[in-house]
């Protein structure tokens, strides 16, 4: 199903898909719900924050860094939310991890055009990416569970 592609050496070598980490920012049963301010495909459409993983980077580290450049805020990381999302015909694959504010931190809207703390009620208030709705699904008993 993903790519393979010659190494040089003769053997088939298989082409990983390309990671996108995203974190839902619990607190106080609600998560943190960020509006893409580009590409303008997808501007205004809701997603969690998050992006690329960096060559050599593990997941929680490149969570913990978009946190930091999107929103200002550190981190923890924790459980999985969700299973693994195929984007791109499988050339990425989006990963999003439950997660919370550390030392009083809070969030400001640095690359988003805007944010929002979402309910489980609220979570169908917002137009999200389409790779992010079985996402959202797995999300809202983690809300309502942890009020
Ligand atoms: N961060 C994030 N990206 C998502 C989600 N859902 C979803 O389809 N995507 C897509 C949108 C983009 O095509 C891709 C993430 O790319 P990005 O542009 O945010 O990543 P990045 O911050 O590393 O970007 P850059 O450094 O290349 O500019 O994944 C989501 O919930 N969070």
């Amino acid at each position: 199903m993903w790519t393979e592609r010659a190494n040089g050496t003769g053997q088939a070598a298989q082409r990983d898909p390309k990671v996108i980490v995203g974190a839902a920012i619990i607190e106080d049963g609600r998560v943190l719900a960020c509006a893409r301010s580009a590409p303008p495909e997808v501007a205004g459409m809701w997603e969690f924050p998050g992006g690329k993983v960096e060559p050599g980077e593990s997941e929680t580290a490149a969570l913990a860094r978009e946190c930091v450049e999107e929103l200002g805020v550190r981190v923890e990381v924790g459980e999985r939310v969700g299973r693994n999302v195929r984007m791109a015909h499988g050339r990425s694959v989006l990963k999003v991890y439950a997660a919370r504010l550390l030392h009083g931190d809070r969030p400001r809207a640095l690359e988003h055009s805007e944010i929002r703390w979402l309910s489980a009620t609220e979570l169908d208030t917002v137009t999200w990416l389409p790779a992010d709705t079985p996402i959202v699904a797995a999300l809202r008993p983690l809300l309502t569970s942890n009020p």
